[in-house]
């Protein structure tokens, strides 16, 4: 009887993948965050990336992280996790989100009143400014738990050549 093969990935791997993958769509210079929102069955059930919103094309609007305000990003950019939040299909009672980064204070609200009860991330790299504290603050007190990966020795490589399906 043949075994099955060994190298194949596990769930955490494969939804943070996807999470990363969807990344790849963004259109944003500098940072670029995906999520992907997965229900107890470990079904899909949303998926997202950072982006302007719906008719705000990138040749109106700026991506620049420095000067007056109207002059950035920020007041106009969608947050991969509210893009995956706003995209899903059922309810998102007790479901888990990956995503590349730690979720920001509004995506955190966001995340809470969903009802997402767990959040997976792999870089934390606001962690100690302000937005990143506030995050932390409500999901501790709504009892959301969020956990790191490390994957870091875990390189997936993709190819598209036919003759490689
Ligand atoms: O939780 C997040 N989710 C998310 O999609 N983003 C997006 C918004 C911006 O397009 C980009 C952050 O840009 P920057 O690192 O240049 O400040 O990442 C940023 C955060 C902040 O943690
Ligand atoms: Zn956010």
């Amino acid at each position: 009887m043949k075994k099955r093969r060994e190298d194949y990935i596990g769930w955490d791997e494969y939804f943070m993948g996807i999470a990363l993958l969807s990344a790849k769509r963004s259109k944003d210079p500098s940072t670029q965050v995906g999520a992907c929102i997965v229900n107890k069955e470990n079904k899909i059930v949303g998926v997202g990336y950072n982006g302007f919103p719906k008719g705000c094309s990138d040749d109106n609007f700026p991506w620049d992280r420095e000067g007056e305000f109207l002059e950035t990003k920020y007041p106009f950019v969608m947050h991969a996790e509210q893009n995956a939040i706003l995209n899903s299909i059922k309810k998102l009672s007790d479901c888990t989100i990956y995503v590349g980064l730690f979720p920001c204070h509004e995506c955190a609200k966001s995340i809470i009143q969903s009802g997402i009860k767990e959040v997976v991330f792999l870089s934390d790299k606001y962690d100690g400014t302000d937005s990143n504290k506030a995050s932390k603050m409500m999901f501790d007190s709504s009892g959301v738990v969020y956990r790191k990966l490390n994957l870091s020795e875990i390189k997936i490589e993709i190819s598209f050549k036919e003759e490689d399906i």
